[in-house]
């Protein structure tokens, strides 16, 4: 049930979720077949794409756990990336398939990108439920996007306002009048 009060207009339904997840899992097996991945989940907003993704996904893969966090020092656009949780195997020579829910400034992905490029892995390429174009600070582009969105603050499947709202099986609009 949709709270009125705090919840504003439902972007993205279930059901468009879950198709546009089909495409990217069929999209992503397709580019890597005959190869192995790692996805790598950072936690936590991205733990309910990865789930269903993982699923679509029709080659051999694993699925590590990260959580971090980026600081921007308010000078640059590069910030620094502070790791909460590392993933525990090695990466060298492996195909790495970072999963974000969202990229927003790109300042997170683009510390996890160079961070990763350090490990020697094969490959390291990026995927995001959602992307905000008109918000990015740092040079970051993701290999796949589910979907391109504009500047409003967004919750639901998986993303947070105040750790509340990541369980709605929807994306939408947090209204304005609840965080400002
Ligand atoms: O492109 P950016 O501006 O760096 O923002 C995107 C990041 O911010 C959110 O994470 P957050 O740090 O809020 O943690 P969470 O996933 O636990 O909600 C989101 O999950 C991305 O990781
Ligand atoms: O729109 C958003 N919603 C929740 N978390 C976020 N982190 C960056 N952008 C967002």
């Amino acid at each position: 049930m949709i709270d009125p009060k705090t919840i504003g207009e439902v972007i993205y339904t279930r059901e468009d979720i879950k198709k546009r997840v089909e495409e990217l899992g069929k999209q992503i097996s397709e580019e890597y077949a005959g190869k192995e991945i790692i996805l790598v989940c950072i936690l936590k907003g991205s733990f309910a794409f990865t789930a269903d993704l993982a699923r679509e996904i029709d080659i051999p893969c694993s699925i590590e756990f990260m959580q971090v966090s980026s600081y921007s020092n308010g000078t640059t656009t590069s910030g620094s990336l502070k790791i909460i949780k590392d993933i525990n195997v090695p990466v060298d020579g492996k195909h790495l398939l970072i999963i974000e829910d969202i990229i927003d400034t790109g300042i997170t992905l683009n510390n996890l990108k160079k961070m990763f490029d350090t490990r020697n892995p094969a490959s390291v390429k990026l995927c995001a439920f959602l992307d905000k174009p008109s918000r990015r600070q740092a040079p970051i582009e993701a290999d796949y996007v589910g979907f391109t969105v504009e500047d409003n603050f967004l919750v639901g499947y998986g993303l947070d306002y105040a750790q509340h709202f990541r369980n709605l099986p929807y994306i939408a609009i947090l209204k304005e009048e609840y965080y400002k």
